[in-house]
């Protein structure tokens, strides 16, 4: 596996700080954000910027793996906010492309609770991504649609079908099974059950409940707002989350690929260790874990 660090976590460092960040951390690979107004991302279509990171990254040997947009219209029901979402998933695939990253987050449009029409806008979301797969698949690029509250893949039951219906190998799951357990979803058998065979990129964080009895509630997409939280953020390993056997289930499946830690320091910096100590730890933990299952196996 590699292990990547998220610029969720370095919402105070420019990509190339990142970048620099992830390599003193013993990180193998980035995953970076793709928005406007965030000084750890690559604005929209802003190809000098994109060039400058590709730099860096060649210069820290920390190769770009994914980029993550926070685009949510692609399950607009009207027609010109559908058609800008589609252009800025465009261009996150043409600047994925000129990165050399072969994956870029999918959020399956915005879902809350009151919404209506839901045929309709998932009859948007499966034309979105229709559209988009060939075009990503001529690029290199997966669409890795995320396990995601505030989207209408809240669920690995809904990812897995939306994944299906398209049935294009440009379109993956992106597995994030923090998110199944805090939204009191799947847990990581179920989740494996139904969309074990699809998964085409992985995020890792972990958490600890402050009240696991609480409803899960958001009424924003991109993170809960700290009145609604029922948890804390926690560095992987120390929170309720098993990774260790996520990852051995991971392998089982056949995934060997990238592992991208998701420290959301953005949001809940009070929650965490400063980002040089989170991914240090982070990628310490994961080390270990591996080398535990590898010994494992080998010994079978
Ligand atoms: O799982 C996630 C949690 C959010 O905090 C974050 O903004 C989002 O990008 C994500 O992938």
């Amino acid at each position: 596996m590699r292990l990547a660090g998220h610029t969720l976590g370095t919402p105070n460092h420019t990509v190339p700080q990142a970048l620099s960040l992830f390599r003193a951390a013993g990180l193998d690979a980035a995953e970076v954000i793709y928005q406007d107004e965030y000084k750890s991302g690559l604005p929209l279509g802003d190809r000098h910027s994109a060039m400058e990171a590709l730099k860096a990254a060649e210069g820290e040997d920390i190769p770009i793996v994914g980029l993550t947009p926070y685009t949510t219209a692609i399950n607009s029901l009207d027609d010109t906010e559908w058609h800008k979402a589609i252009d800025e998933f465009r261009g996150a695939i043409e600047t994925a492309h000129l990165l050399g990253a072969d994956r870029v987050r999918v959020y399956a449009g915005s879902w809350h609770p009151g919404d209506t029409d839901h045929g309709a806008r998932w009859g948007q979301l499966r034309k979105a991504l229709e559209t988009l797969a060939p075009e990503a698949q001529q690029a290199g690029v997966r669409l890795c649609v995320e396990n995601h509250f505030g989207t209408m893949t809240q669920t690995a039951a809904e990812t897995a079908a939306l994944v299906r219906e398209i049935a294009q190998p440009s379109v993956r799951v992106l597995y994030d099974q923090a998110n199944l357990t805090f939204t009191h979803d799947e847990n990581y058998e179920e989740a494996f059950a139904v969309q074990g065979d699809l998964i085409g990129h992985v995020h890792v964080k972990d958490l600890v409940f402050t009240n696991p009895n609480a409803a899960f509630r958001a009424t924003e997409t991109a993170r809960v707002n700290a009145s609604e939280r029922a948890v804390r953020s926690r560095v992987v390993g120390s929170g309720v989350v098993p990774w260790a056997e996520i990852l051995g289930a991971l392998l089982q499946n056949g995934y060997d690929d990238v592992l991208s830690i998701e420290l959301e320091y953005r949001w809940h910096p009070q929650d965490l260790p400063a980002p040089e100590d989170g991914f240090k730890e982070s990628a310490s933990v994961l080390r270990s874990m591996l080398t535990d299952l590898a010994k494992v196996r080998n010994a079978r």
